[in-house]
This record gives C-alpha cells, structure tokens and sequence, in this order.
C-alpha cells in the first residue's frame, strides 16, 4: 500500500529548464511514459511546428495575434519571449490537474520558473539540466535536425545566458547518459511526493495510529 492510499496528497508541480538541447523533451517523454501520475503541461506558442510535431500534444500552435489574446484575457498561468516566439502554459488545465492531486510537469524556460515561482512557490519543483559538454549540446541539436543552422546557431548563442540561472533551481541534472539522467529525474519526483507539506489528511492518520497505540 503506498502512501497514497492511506494519507492524500496535494499534486505538485515539476519544471524542467534547460539550453535548447540538453534533453528536456527527452527526458520528460520517459517519465509521462514510466509514470501515470504526472501529466505534461502543454504550452501554447506562435513557433512554427517541427515535423512530427503535434497539435495539442506538443504544443497548442496559435498565431501571435491569438496568443497576445489569450494572454490579455489572463489565460496564462505564466508566459515570456523565447528565441523570438512567444510561449505560454495555459491556466486551466494546471489548476484542474492539481486539484484532483496529479502532478504536473513543464518544460519551460527560466523566465517561466521565475513566474511560477511567485505565485506557487510551495507547490513547484525547479529542476535544471545541463548538458555533459557545449560540443554534445551543438551536436544534440543538429542531431535533431529539425532547426535551421541559424535556429541552432542562435540557441547555442543564447545557451550562455539560459544556463545562468542554475543557481535558482533545486536540483541540477547533467544529462550525459540519458538512462541515468532519467532515473535521477523520477527519484527528485518520487522524494518530493513524500515531503511532509504535501500530504494532505497526515495528523489525522497519525493521530489514528497513536488512538491504537
Ligand atoms: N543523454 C543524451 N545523449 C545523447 N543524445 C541525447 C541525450 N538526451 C537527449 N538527446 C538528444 O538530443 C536532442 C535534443 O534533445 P531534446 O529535444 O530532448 O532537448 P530539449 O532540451 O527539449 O530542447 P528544446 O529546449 O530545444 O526543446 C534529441 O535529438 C535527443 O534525442
Ligand atoms: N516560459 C515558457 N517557456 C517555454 C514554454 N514552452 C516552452 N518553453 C521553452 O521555450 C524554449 C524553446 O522551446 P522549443 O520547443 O521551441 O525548442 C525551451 O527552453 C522551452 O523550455 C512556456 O509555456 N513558457
């Protein structure tokens, strides 16, 4: 029996930064695979869709104009300008996630976490991932081959100043093996599921346990 089951427990939320390429869409592919509990915020931009990109899995893809709307209307739980487009995590689903005690993962910049940060500090996990080298970052990105070599070009040109901001997470990931890198990722969730904060119910289970003492 875990946890889970005999204390409840209030939903967190778990964001991932990183310069474009060290692996956040990897690593958070694995555990939305590997974990049920957890599911993925998807955010809207106005970037172009890379090929095999998908409409409302990946992103919500909206032109500019939409997106200055639904920021406008405070549809954005936080929202920023990255590489020239605009990125937001839409509201809703988050609050809706968190309150039926799912946890929810994020793949956005520093910018975001900042945001997040201010307005639900108790319930956010900010883990950072570095890559093991600046060449495996350059290489994972033509690897990938879905950017232009000015799009790539101008992710390594910003990868200086995204990797600034490690000091304002709680947990640092060098992605050089990814299997590893991943179980470092589910044992930062699995610990932070347990802390005493989050558990919802706990003086009355443990003032039960005591009663039969
Ligand atoms: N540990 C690893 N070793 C080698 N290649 C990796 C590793 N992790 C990820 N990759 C590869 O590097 C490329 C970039 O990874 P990914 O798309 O996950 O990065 P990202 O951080 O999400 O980038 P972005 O911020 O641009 O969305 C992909 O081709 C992925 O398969
Ligand atoms: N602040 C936010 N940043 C976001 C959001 N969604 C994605 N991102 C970040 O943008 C860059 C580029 O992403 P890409 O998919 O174009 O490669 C990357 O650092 C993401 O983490 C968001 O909703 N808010």
């Amino acid at each position: 029996m875990s946890n889970k089951e005999l204390v409840g427990r209030r939903g967190l939320m778990l964001a991932l930064s990183s310069p474009s390429g060290a692996g956040k869409t990897t690593l958070s592919r694995k555990l939305l695979e590997s974990d049920p509990q957890i599911t993925m915020s998807v955010s809207a931009t106005t970037r172009k869709p890379r090929p095999g990109e998908v409409e409302g899995r990946d992103y919500y893809f909206v032109s500019t104009e939409d997106f200055g709307l639904m920021r406008n209307r405070g549809e954005f739980l936080e929202s920023a300008k990255v590489f020239d487009n605009y990125y937001g995590t839409p509201r809703a689903p988050v609050e809706n996630a968190l309150s039926l005690g799912h946890d929810v993962l994020f793949d956005i910049d520093w910018q975001g976490v900042q945001q997040l940060d201010e307005v639900a500090h108790e319930d956010l996990v900010k883990v950072f991932v570095l890559p093991p080298s600046v060449q495996d970052l350059e290489r994972r990105l033509n690897v990938r081959a879905q950017d232009s070599a000015e799009v790539v070009a101008a992710r390594m040109a910003k990868a200086s100043d995204e990797i600034s901001h490690y000091q304002e997470y709680d947990y640092i990931i060098i992605n050089d093996d990814v299997e590893r890198a991943f179980g470092e990722l589910h044992s930062i969730l699995q610990a932070e599921r347990l802390r005493r904060r989050r558990l919802t119910g706990l003086s009355d289970f443990v003032k039960r346990l005591r009663d039969t003492l």
